[in-house]
C-alpha cells in the first residue's frame, strides 16, 4: 500500500467529522509539535472510509484532531523506556493497516482494512495531563480484571500516568456511585480473581449524565469494557463528547463470553476460559451418564444467539453425542428428530451426553409454553430455560408406556463458566487488548474498539462492533466437523441447507467467515 498520508490523490474527500469544531473545554494548552493529519474521509454515518488503489478500503477510526483543531503532539515517552529499547521497530508506522480478508484471489479487490493498533511516535497527551477512567458493564466474563489491571499498569509503566479512576457499578456508576483510585499496587493481583473489582450493571445508561460526569471530573481518557450493549453505549458517549468538542478519548474493549460480538475480531476474551471450564461440566455429565443404565447427561452452556461455546466445548470434549445451538433449529418428534436420535444412541452406547446452548430451541419452547416477553434492565430478551424444558420433554417422552426407562441428569454450569479468573492464554490476550487500547487513546484515536483481526491487533470503529452479531455459520466446515464428530442429525432438510447457504453468502459478502476463532485458518 502507498502511504496514506503521502498519497492524498487516491482519496475521496467528503469529511463532515471535521466540521464538528467546538473548542475543547478541558483541552490542553501549549505543546511541542503541531499535528498534520491530512483529512481524506468518506463519511458514512460517522465513519471514516478511505479508498485506495486496487480496491483498497480503510475503515478508519475517529481522531481527536478530526474535531479539535491545532492539537499539540508530544514525543512518545516509550522511546526512553529501557524495557522497550530493544524492540527493533517499536513504533507502528502511521499508515500500517490490517487486512480483514486474508484469503484472496489474483484479481479480487484488496478489500477492507483497519488501522493497526500499537504505539505511535507522537502522542496527543502529556503524561501528567492524562486523567483516565475505567468502567465495566454488562454480564461478567473471565478476564475483566486482567484488562483493568493491564490498563492501569500499562498507563502507569509505559506512559507515566498517575491519575486513573475506577467507575463502580457500570454506566450508572458515572453519576450514581463512587469512584475508586486505581494504582499498579491496588490492582496487582486482581487478575487472579473472577468477576470485576469495579462491579457491573445492566441498564442505567444516561448519556448526558455520564458525559457531564466525565467533563466535571476532568477525565480525558475513558476505557469502556463490555459487550455489544456496552459498546453501543460507548458509541453514543463518544458522539456526545465529540458534539461538546471535548478532548476526551473513548476506547472500548469488547467483551463477550459467548463470542457473539462483531464479525471482525478473531475472538473475544474469556471465551477460551469459558470453553475450558465447560469441559468440567461435560466430564461430570459423561461420568454420571456412563454410570447408570440408559443415562443421559444434559449440560446447558451460555450462548443467547451464538452457539460458539457449545460448539467448541463439544469439539474439544469428544464425549458429547449431540450439540444444540441457536443457529441450527431442531425438532423433537418423528423421523430425524431428537427423540429418535436419543433412542438410537442409547441403544448403541447405553448412555449419551447432550450439550445445549441457552438460546437453542427458543421457538420450540415458546410453542409449548406460554411465551413470556420479559427483558432485563438493558433490554435483552430474557430466555426460557431450554435445559430444564428439554430435560423434562425427554423424560416425558421416555416415560411413555413401551419406551425404555432413562436416567437423566441435568447440569447447569451457566455462572460457573463466567465467574472464574481468565486462563493463561486469555490473560495474555487481555494484556494485548489493554495495551492496544492505551496506545490508541494516547495517540489521540477515539470512538474505537480494539481487537485482533486475523491475528494482528487493530482499531475498529464502534459501528463495526455493534452492527452485527457473530454467529456460528452452519454451512461452514467447523459445524460440519462437529456434526461429523458427534454423528448427530443435522435436523435440516436439503431445502433448509440451500436456504442457509444463500443467507450465508449474503452475510459473507466480503467478510471472513465467522466460525474462525483465534485467528485459526478455516479451510
Ligand atoms: N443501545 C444502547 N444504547 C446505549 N446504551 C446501551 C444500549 N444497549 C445497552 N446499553 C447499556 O450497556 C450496558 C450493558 O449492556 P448489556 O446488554 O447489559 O450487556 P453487554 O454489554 O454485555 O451486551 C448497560 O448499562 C446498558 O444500559
Ligand atoms: O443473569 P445475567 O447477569 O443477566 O446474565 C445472563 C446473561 O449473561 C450472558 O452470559 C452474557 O450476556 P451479555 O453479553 O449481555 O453480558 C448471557 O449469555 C446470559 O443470558
Ligand atoms: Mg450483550
Amino acid at each position: 500500500m502507498g502511504s496514506i498520508s503521502n498519497t492524498p490523490s487516491i482519496f475521496d474527500l467528503r469529511s463532515s467529522l471535521s466540521s464538528v469544531a467546538a473548542p475543547p473545554k478541558n483541552g490542553n494548552a501549549g505543546g511541542v509539535q503541531r499535528s498534520e493529519r491530512p483529512m481524506a474521509i468518506d463519511v458514512k454515518s460517522n465513519s471514516k472510509i478511505v479508498h485506495g488503489e486496487a480496491g483498497y478500503v480503510l475503515e478508519d477510526v475517529p481522531h481527536l484532531a478530526d474535531y479539535i483543531p491545532d492539537l499539540p503532539t508530544y514525543p512518545n515517552p516509550l522511546q526512553d523506556n529501557p524495557a522497550y529499547s530493544v524492540v527493533k521497530q517499536y513504533f507502528v508506522n502511521t499508515d500500517d493497516t490490517v487486512a480483514q480478508k486474508i484469503v484472496v484471489h489474483k484479481s479480487s479487490p484488496r478489500g477492507t482494512h483497519f488501522r493497526r493498533a500499537g504505539p505511535r511516535q507522537k502522542v496527543y497527551f502529556e503524561s501528567d495531563e492524562v486523567h483516565a477512567c475505567i468502567v465495566t458493564c454488562g454480564g461478567l466474563c473471565p478476564g475483566l480484571n486482567t484488562v483493568i489491571r493491564e490498563i492501569v499498569c500499562g498507563l502507569a509503566h509505559m506512559y507515566g500516568v498517575t491519575k486513573i479512576l475506577g467507575i463502580e457499578g457500570g454506566y450508572r456508576g458515572f453519576y450514581a456511585r463512587n469512584t475508586v483510585t486505581l494504582t499498579p499496587k491496588s490492582v496487582n493481583d486482581i487478575h487472579k480473581r473472577g468477576g470485576t473489582i469495579l462491579g457491573t450493571s445492566r441498564g442505567g445508561h444516561d448519556t448526558s449524565k455520564i458525559v457531564d460526569s466525565i467533563q466535571d471530573r476532568g477525565i480525558n481518557q475513558v476505557y469502556i469494557l463490555g459487550g455489544d450493549g456496552t459498546q453501543k453505549g460507548a458509541s453514543v458517549i463518544f458522539e456526545e463528547i465529540q458534539r461538546r468538542g471535548l478532548k476526551v478519548a473513548v476506547a472500548g474493549v469488547p467483551k463477550a463470553i459467548d463470542n457473539d460480538i462483531c464479525l471482525v475480531i478473531d475472538k473475544s476474551f474469556g471465551f477460551d476460559t469459558a470453553v475450558e471450564e465447560a469441559q468440567r461440566a461435560i466430564n461430570a455429565a459423561h461420568v454420571e451418564a456412563g454410570s447408570v443404565e440408559n443415562g443421559i447427561g444434559m449440560v446447558k452452556l451460555m450462548g443467547r444467539y451464538s452457539g460458539f461455546i457449545a460448539m467448541y466445548a463439544t469439539l474439544a470434549s469428544r464425549d458429547v453425542d449431540c450439540c444444540l445451538i441457536p443457529e441450527s433449529p431442531f425438532y423433537l418428534e418423528g423421523k430425524g428428530g431428537l427423540f429418535e436420535f436419543v433412542e438410537k444412541r442409547l441403544k448403541e452406547n447405553g448412555h449419551m451426553v447432550i450439550v445445549v446452548a441457552e438460546g437453542a430451541g427458543q421457538e420450540l419452547i415458546a410453542e409449548s409454553m406460554r411465551s413470556m416477553d420479559h427483558e432485563d434492565a438493558s433490554g435483552n430478551k430474557l430466555l426460557l430455560d431450554v435445559g430444564l424444558w428439554l430435560s423434562q420433554r425427554i423424560k416425558d417422552h421416555f416415560a411413555c408406556k413401551g419406551k425404555m426407562p432413562i436416567n437423566l441428569k441435568y447440569i447447569d454450569p451457566t455462572y460457573m463458566i463466567r465467574a472464574i479468573p481468565a486462563n493463561a492464554s486469555d490473560n495474555v490476550y487481555c494484556t494485548l487488548l489493554a495495551h492496544s487500547a492505551i496506545h490508541g487513546a494516547m495517540a489521540g484515536y477515539t470512538g474505537f474498539t480494539v481487537g485482533p483481526v486475523n491475528g494482528r491487533h487493530a482499531y475498529i470503529p464502534f459501528y463495526r462492533i455493534t452492527e452485527t452479531q457473530n454467529k456460528v455459520v452452519i454451512t461452514d466446515r467447523m459445524w460440519a466437523r462437529l456434526l461429523s464428530s458427534t454423528n448427530q442429525p443435522s435436523f435440516l432438510s436439503l431445502e433448509d441447507i440451500e436456504e442457509a447457504k444463500k443467507e450465508d453468502e449474503l452475510i459473507d459478502n466480503g467478510k471472513p467467515h465467522s466460525s474462525s476463532i483465534g485467528g485459526e485458518a478455516i479451510w
